[in-house]
């Protein structure tokens, strides 16, 4: 079974945009499990232009699925607040300060040995950990050099060139997903997935455990209704073809 995990950032930008507590993220995080949701995601970023790290400390109180906090372990701010909070997975992100969104994966060849320590700090802790990664052979071998459990492909590429070569597109992530299979390394992925990719997606790539969808799938419940979204997110996560 493929989980979905909703992400939740854009619903702390709307709630940030005024100051106030609307829309309320954690009633929202609990309204997403109840409609199928199986995982809250969240990504705080060092401004806390939409998670706040105050959020994630009420979240993992809350919620009842799998909480994954996503970030950049070069952050000490980042590091502690996972290991305050022990989430069921940390997925690590190589961002940049004041960076808009997530725009690359790991060389986890040049950052293999700090990448090979901080995977080692957070299962010690029983944190699951999913190394962001772009589905390049290369990279995906040397994060099973880390110990990692899980690597996250970044799925941005795969969505840009979808709708005019979905053949093309999904080549290099089911190589990067047999590669991880072999090695050893659960399969996560993520980045601008939506209702019109993700089945495809879902169907060519063998194992997949888990997609963390966010700026989409808000968006679409603008147009649907939450629970209506979710579901149909969910309905996308059946049926191999
Ligand atoms: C790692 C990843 O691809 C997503 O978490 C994305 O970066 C979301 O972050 P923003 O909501 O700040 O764009
Ligand atoms: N890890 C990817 C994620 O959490 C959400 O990315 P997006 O759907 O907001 O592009």
């Amino acid at each position: 079974m493929t989980k979905l995990s909703v992400n939740i950032n854009k619903v702390a930008t709307l709630r940030n945009s005024r100051g106030g507590n609307n829309p309320d993220l954690l009633q929202v995080a609990l309204d997403c499990e109840k409609f199928g949701a199986q995982g809250i995601t969240v990504h705080p970023r060092p401004d806390e232009r939409h998670i706040r790290y105050q959020d994630v400390f009420d979240l993992q109180t809350a919620i009842h699925t799998e909480f994954n906090i996503e970030g950049n372990c070069r952050e000490k701010k980042f590091v502690d607040l996972v290991l305050a909070n022990k989430p069921a997975q940390v997925t690590l992100v190589p961002d940049e300060l004041g960076q808009i969104t997530s725009n690359h994966g790991w060389d986890t060849i040049k950052h293999q040995v700090y990448l090979q320590d901080m995977t080692a700090l957070f299962k010690a802790e029983g944190i699951r950990v999913s190394i962001f990664v772009d589905p390049n052979p290369k990279m995906v071998e040397a994060a099973a050099q880390t110990g990692t459990d899980r690597i996250e492909l970044y799925t941005e590429g795969y969505a840009a060139h979808f709708h005019r070569d979905p053949a093309n597109a999904i080549k290099p992530y089911v190589e990067a997903a047999t590669i991880a299979k072999s090695l050893g390394l659960g399969l996560n992925a993520g980045h601008d997935l939506d209702l019109h990719n993700l089945h495809y997606f879902y169907q060519h790539i063998p194992d997949l455990l888990e997609v963390s969808i966010g700026h989409a799938l808000i968006s679409d419940a603008l147009y649907l209704g939450l629970e209506e979204t979710i579901k149909r997110y969910r309905a996308q996560l059946r049926g191999k073809g």
